[in-house]
């Protein structure tokens, strides 16, 4: 297996996800919420614990969620610099840490409040989500063609997410790349459209602006006859920034509903598909694992196992599901998922090191178009690529 991936080398993209982008999200979480003086100075313990030398600070051993953190890893890493464990970890440990410290499983008054709602709750409410609601109303008329705009829609939306934003600084996202560096769509519509309706897994990322190009695929898939049932797997509370629960999903449901006809009428019939069991809101612990999916538990592996074919949305998934590992690029997808359980799609904006699935040719002219310097290049980090890659496994 090759290396997993640390943040250990100098100017590496997770190390300036560690030591810059982790410290920035803590000062903005603090600004965003009026949280009391104990909540800041939790926050503020975390960030020393977030600066180059700070350290992992062990679990309280009487945290609900201890147990859980141990079976996950924790004794191996605690004390340890957050540069120097798996990526991974460190990140989902992270977030963690950040709900902790602003009471999020506590037993006070905070808990349960979402530090990263008056974000999500902005962009929801943005004129992007308009225009995106919007343009459902010119969809083509051909079938094939709108099956191709929808889930590029919902390809594309995985650039809506906050964390990366906080990086990417106020001059916002590069261009996107038109041209995928690797496309299997085909191959994906061909299974989604054989062998009758079964239940699909669509394992979704970020809140607003790609959940709702998401929903309307769900839809898609569910009035098309392709899937029976879609199950939604949400995450069991806030990570990443903007990644979805179940709240953000019923707020995006209600934003549908109220948008303009082909919205609302999408809006409309998947709420009334929540209440008849066809479309299957699901939080299992696991999404807010820090562990790659080949160690997902069994009932997990029974969901995807069931499903005609499961779609996992966006970059940290693609790393989940992949293994936050140093694949050489040109790894086929295939043979990097050959433990899952089913048929299974990944559609995603390149926002980290991982890939697998090029070509030889492919891969040269990516590097090459970069200039490589000897560094991670940085179509693989800078969201401006995507790609959509299948594997009927078994
Ligand atoms: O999963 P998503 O929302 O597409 O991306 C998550 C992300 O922003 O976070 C990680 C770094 O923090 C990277 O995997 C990626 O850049």
């Amino acid at each position: 297996m090759p290396p997993v991936v640390t943040g250990r080398a100098a100017g590496s993209f997770p190390r300036g996800v560690l030591l810059k982008r982790h410290p920035a999200l803590i000062e903005r979480v603090g600004r965003a919420t009026p949280y009391p003086p104990d909540r800041r100075a939790a926050l503020g313990e975390l960030l020393r614990d977030t600066s180059e030398t700070g350290r992992i600070a062990p679990l309280d051993p009487d945290a609900r969620d201890a147990g859980r953190w141990r079976e996950w890893g924790a004794p191996r890493y605690e004390g340890r610099l957050w540069t120097d464990v798996p990526f991974l970890w460190a990140e989902s440990f992270f977030y963690r840490e950040l709900l902790n410290a602003v009471g999020y499983f506590g037993p006070g008054p905070w808990r349960g409040i979402d530090p990263f709602a008056p974000s999500k709750r902005a962009e929801l409410a943005g004129a992007s989500t308009d225009s995106e609601m919007a343009a459902l109303e010119r969809l083509p008329t051909s079938e094939a063609e709108r099956d191709a705009a929808l889930l590029n829609s919902s390809l594309w939306g995985n650039r809506a997410d906050l964390g990366f934003r906080l990086s990417a600084g106020d001059a916002g996202l590069g261009e996107r790349v038109t041209g995928l560096v690797s496309d299997d769509s085909a191959r994906l519509w061909e299974a989604l459209g054989s062998g009758g309706a079964g239940p699909v897994c669509l394992v979704a990322d970020n809140a607003g602006p790609e959940l709702l190009p998401d929903l309307v695929l769900a839809d898609r898939l569910l009035r098309t006859g392709r899937a029976s049932s879609v199950v939604l797997h949400l995450k069991p509370y806030p990570y990443y920034v903007s990644d979805a629960t179940t709240a953000d999903a019923l707020a995006c449901l209600e934003r549908l509903s109220a948008g303009p006809p082909a919205a609302a009428g999408a809006g409309q019939r998947l709420r009334r598909d929540v209440t008849e069991g066809r479309l299957v809101l699901r939080a299992h612990p696991f999404s807010c694992a820090p562990l790659a999916y080949a160690e997902m538990p069994d009932d997990l592996r029974d969901d995807f196992a069931s499903a005609k074919v499961t779609l996992m949305k966006g970059d940290l998934n693609y790393r989940r599901l992949v293994g936050d590992r140093l694949w050489p690029a040109t790894t086929p997808f295939a043979e990097a998922t050959s433990y899952f359980p089913g048929p299974v799609a990944a559609l995603r904006t390149l926002k980290s090191d991982v890939v697998t699935g090029l070509t030889p040719q492919t891969l040269r002219r990516l590097d090459e178009s970069e200039g490589s310097d000897g560094s991670a290049a940085s179509w693989r980090t800078s969201g401006t690529h995507a790609l959509v890659q299948f594997s009927a496994g078994g």
